[in-house]
């Protein structure tokens, strides 16, 4: 408490009071006071007029606002409020609602995906647009020539064309299909599900390369065929490539078989 301090009266509200010998302004809270003026006080240069400073400043320092008219019979914290909503103009607004709504120029962007890729597709995603599963194995890419297409097998198997390269349904015994391997100008059979197959003719129209289709040649390639591309439907596509069905040993093989050793 300052020595220098005015002694308030107890009927009233208790006022500012200079802390260093400093003047009061003259926007006291007092009843006598706010007599005294008149609407042609003048408002001080600072804070202007619409800033924010004075936005946020109790109304009674703006001798335009109506709220200092009124008698100090107001609560106290309704002088203390801010006024009404006379905020000091948002630059953003002027520039419509798409500066607030504008993404970030740094950070990835959403729904872009990964940041880059190998393959150089912006949206991280093959280019072929199909996303396989790789059953944890580095896929070959293999180009197939001019004319091996998947379409023109397609097209090689509604020729009419025989694929099978028999002439009848035959009974494949377990070492018969053993030495139909692709060697020795033999050729190459794969069994699937009982079923036996000539896989030559599609050797070079095989996506993931004559190599890899070779290994199921001579032997069941379910388990293979399965490991890579389960999604891929054999039967449709080597249908015409049908041999006949595998049998026991002891079963014995089709004549035409003797016939092709
Ligand atoms: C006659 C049986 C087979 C048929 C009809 C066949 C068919 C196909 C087809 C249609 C594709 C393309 C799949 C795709 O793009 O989604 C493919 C890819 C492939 N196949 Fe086969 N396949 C056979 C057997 C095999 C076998 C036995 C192997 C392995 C030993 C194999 C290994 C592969 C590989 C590595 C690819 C590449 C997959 C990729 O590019 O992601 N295929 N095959």
């Amino acid at each position: 408490m300052s020595p220098e301090r005015d002694t308030p009266s107890p009927q009233t509200t208790p006022k500012a009071s200079a802390i260093n010998g400093a003047p009061i302004p003259s926007f006291s809270l007092s009843s006598s006071d706010l007599a005294d003026e008149d609407n042609d006080v003048v408002a001080p240069s600072f804070p202007a007029t619409n800033s924010a400073q004075r936005a946020s400043v109790a109304p009674t320092l703006s001798p335009r606002n109506p709220s200092i008219q009124k008698p100090l019979l107001q609560p106290a914290a309704a002088q203390l409020m801010p006024p009404p909503p006379r905020l000091a103009p948002n630059p953003r607004v002027g520039q419509g609602t798409a500066a607030s709504l504008r993404v970030p120029t740094t950070g990835p962007l959403p729904n872009r995906g990964p940041p880059s890729s190998s393959n150089g597709s912006t949206l991280g995603v093959p280019s072929s647009g199909v996303v396989k599963p790789t059953n944890g194995r580095e896929r070959a890419k293999v180009n197939l020539g001019p004319g091996y297409s998947p379409l023109d097998w397609a097209t090689l198997l509604k020729s009419g064309k025989n694929l099978s390269g028999v002439t009848g349904f035959q009974r494949v015994t377990p070492s018969q299909l053993k030495a139909m391997n692709g060697r020795k100008g033999r050729p190459a059979w794969s069994s699937y599900q009982g079923k036996v197959y000539n896989i030559s003719p599609y050797l070079p129209y095989h996506p993931g390369g004559e190599g890899e289709l070779r290994r199921a040649a001579g032997k069941d390639g379910a388990k293979l065929f399965m490991e890579v591309h389960p999604w891929v439907n054999w039967e449709n596509m080597m249908g015409e490539c049908l041999v006949g069905i595998l049998v026991s040993e002891e079963s014995g093989g089709g004549a035409s078989l003797e016939d092709m050793d």
